[in-house]
C-alpha cells in the first residue's frame, strides 16, 4: 500500500520547495548539498550553480558553516540577505547518532511573501513602539538615586533610608516641605525596587476635586455615572498594578477616601465604581505630604489607622535653607538640565549670585531655585548668571551700590509689567497660604481661584 512504501525521491523534493519555504542543507564542510529552487530564485542563483559550492560563497551573512561546527541549533535569528531582514533557523543535522551536516530554512519563500507579511506586521510595530513611548514617557520612572543631591547629614541619612526600603515591599511616607524633592525620592525609590520595570503612576490628592478622586483612584465602570466613558475607565491602581503608586499631597485626601485606601492597602483588591466584583491589584504605595500628619491625627482629621500604616517607613527630607552647602551643587546639576532643555552650553553663576543665592531662605526648596534658574536662563544672553537675571525679589536684597545711593530713587529701575504682575501674584499667594498655615486648597478658595490653575503657580513660584 501506498502509506507503507517510502515516498519516491521526487515527491519529497516537491514537498520541501511547497512547505519548507526556502531551504539549505550543508555538510560537515559547509559544502551546499541540497538547496531548493525557491531559495536559489531569490539568491539569483540555480541549483546546478549553487551545489557543490561553499555555503558562505553563496549565501551571505549565513552561519550555516558555523552549525556544523557547535552541533547547537539556532532558531529564529535575523538574517539580512539582499538588504533584507529574514529569519532563519538553523539545526545541525545527525544521522545515526552522528553529526553529518546542517540544514537551514528561512521563512518567507518569495519577497512577496516577505512584503505581506511585514505589510500585517508593521502597523503592529508601529503600535507597540507608540505604547512603548507613551509608557516610558508616562509610566515609567524618570529619576534613580544618582538624580539625588546633596551631602547634607540629614539629606544623607534620608537618602541612605531610602536605598534601604527600596527592596522592600512596604508602604512609605516622605515628609519634607513643598519643593524639597519628595517625587524625586519616590522614583528613586521605585526605579531601584523589583518593581522597577512596573508602571510608576503619580497621584495629586489635592489637585483632584474630592468628587473625581474615587473613580480617579479606582476607576469606573461604564454607566456609573452621566459623562462615564463607553467601556469604564481603569483607576490609577490599576495602572499601576505590579508597580508603584505614588500619593502625593496625602495629607489633602478626605476622610472617607482615607477609609477606602486602607481597605485596599489591607486587602489588596479595589471595587470601580459602580463595578459589582472586586479586582486584585499588586501595588506598593509611596506617599508624600508637606503637612504634619501626627498632628493632623490629633485633630482627627487624618486617621489615625492610615497613619500608622504609612508612618512604618518615614523618610524626612530636609528643607534647603538648613543645606546650603548644597546648593551650589544643586544649582549647577539643574543648569546642566537647563543646558539640555534650552539646547545651551556652559552655563554657570556668578560670584555674586552664589553670595546672593545663599542668602535666600528659599521657602520653595528646590522647585523654587529651579524656577529661578530657568527664568535666568531665559532673559540670558551669554552664559554667565549675573544678578540682574534673577527675579525681582532675589536682586531686591542686593545692598545698594554707592552709585545707587547716590542717585537715589529719581533713577528707579523701570520694571516690566510682567515681572511687576508675577511679583505681586506671588506675594498674594504667599499671603494666603500663610492665612491658612499652608492649606492650599483653603488658600486657592481665599483667593477666588480653580484648584488647579493655583497648583499650577505655585509651582511655578516654587510654593
Ligand atoms: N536633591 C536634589 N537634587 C537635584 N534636583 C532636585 C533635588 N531635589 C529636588 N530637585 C528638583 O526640584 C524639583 C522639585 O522636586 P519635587 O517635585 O520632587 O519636590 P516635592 O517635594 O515632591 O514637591 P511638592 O511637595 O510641591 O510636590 C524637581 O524638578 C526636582 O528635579
Amino acid at each position: 500500500m501506498m502509506t507503507q512504501s517510502k515516498l519516491p525521491y521526487e515527491w519529497l523534493e516537491e514537498i520541501l520547495n511547497l512547505a519548507a519555504e526556502w531551504i539549505v542543507v550543508v555538510d560537515r564542510e559547509g559544502i551546499i548539498r541540497y538547496i531548493n529552487g525557491a531559495y536559489c530564485d531569490f539568491l539569483d542563483t540555480d541549483t546546478v550553480n549553487a551545489v557543490g559550492k561553499h555555503v558562505q560563497d553563496v549565501i551571505e551573512n549565513t552561519r550555516m558553516h558555523l552549525i556544523v561546527k557547535t552541533g547547537q541549533a539556532e532558531v529564529a535569528s535575523i538574517q539580512s540577505i539582499k538588504g533584507s531582514e529574514m529569519i532563519a533557523n538553523r539545526y545541525p543535522l545527525y544521522v545515526g547518532g552522528e553529526l553529518v551536516g546542517a540544514v537551514g530554512t528561512v521563512m518567507f519563500r518569495n519577497s512577496q511573501d516577505w512584503l505581506d507579511y511585514s505589510r500585517k506586521v508593521q502597523p503592529v510595530l508601529e503600535e507597540l513602539k507608540y505604547y512603548k513611548k507613551r509608557f516610558d514617557k508616562e509610566l515609567r520612572s524618570k529619576y534613580g538615586f544618582g538624580d539625588l543631591i546633596g551631602i547634607h547629614p540629614k539629606f544623607q541619612e534620608a537618602k541612605r533610608l531610602a536605598e534601604r526600603v527600596a527592596g522592600s515591599q512596604s508602604a512609605v511616607l516622605l515628609s519634607g516641605e513643598s519643593g524639597t524633592g519628595k517625587e524625586l525620592f519616590a522614583h528613586a525609590i521605585h526605579q531601584t525596587s523589583p518593581r522597577g520595570h512596573f508602571p510608576f503612576v503619580r497621584v495629586n490628592c489635592a489637585s483632584i476635586p474630592e468628587h473625581l478622586l474615587e473613580s480617579e483612584l479606582f476607576g469606573y465602570e461604564e454607566g456609573a455615572f452621566t459623562g462615564a466613558k463607553k467601556g469604564g475607565k481603569k483607576g490609577k491602581f490599576e495602572l499601576a498594578h505590579r508597580g508603584t503608586l505614588f500619593l502625593d499631597e496625602i495629607g489633602d485626601m478626605p476622610l472617607h477616601m482615607q477609609s477606602k485606601l486602607l481597605r485596599v492597602l489591607q486587602e489588596k483588591e479595589i471595587e470601580r465604581v459602580g463595578g459589582q466584583l472586586p479586582i486584585s491589584v499588586d501595588v506598593r504605595i509611596i506617599a508624600a505630604t508637606h503637612r504634619d500628619l501626627e498632628q493632623m491625627v490629633r485633630e482627627g482629621k487624618f486617621r489615625q489607622d492610615l497613619y500608622y500604616r504609612l508612618h512604618v517607613m518615614k523618610i524626612e527630607i530636609p528643607p534647603l535653607r538648613i543645606r546650603k552647602d548644597d546648593l551650589v551643587a544643586i544649582a549647577k546639576s539643574l543648569l546642566r538640565k537647563l543646558e539640555r532643555k534650552f539646547n545651551r552650553q556652559g552655563l554657570s553663576l556668578s560670584y555674586e549670585v552664589i553670595t546672593r543665592l545663599q542668602q535666600h531662605s528659599w521657602p520653595g526648596n528646590v522647585r523654587e531655585l529651579e524656577n529661578v534658574l530657568e527664568r535666568a536662563v531665559n532673559v540670558l544672553d551669554g552664559t554667565v548668571i549675573q544678578i540682574v537675571h534673577l527675579p525681582l525679589y532675589l536682586q531686591e536684597h542686593v545692598p545698594h551700590t554707592a552709585q545707587q545711593s547716590v542717585l537715589g530713587t529719581q533713577h528707579t529701575p523701570i520694571i516690566p509689567m510682567r515681572d511687576v504682575l508675577m511679583q505681586a501674584e506671588k506675594q498674594a499667594i504667599q499671603n494666603a497660604l500663610r492665612h491658612t498655615s499652608g492649606n492650599k486648597q483653603l488658600a486657592a478658595k481665599l483667593l477666588g481661584m480653580g484648584k488647579t490653575s493655583f497648583y499650577d503657580k505655585c509651582r511655578l513660584y516654587g510654593l
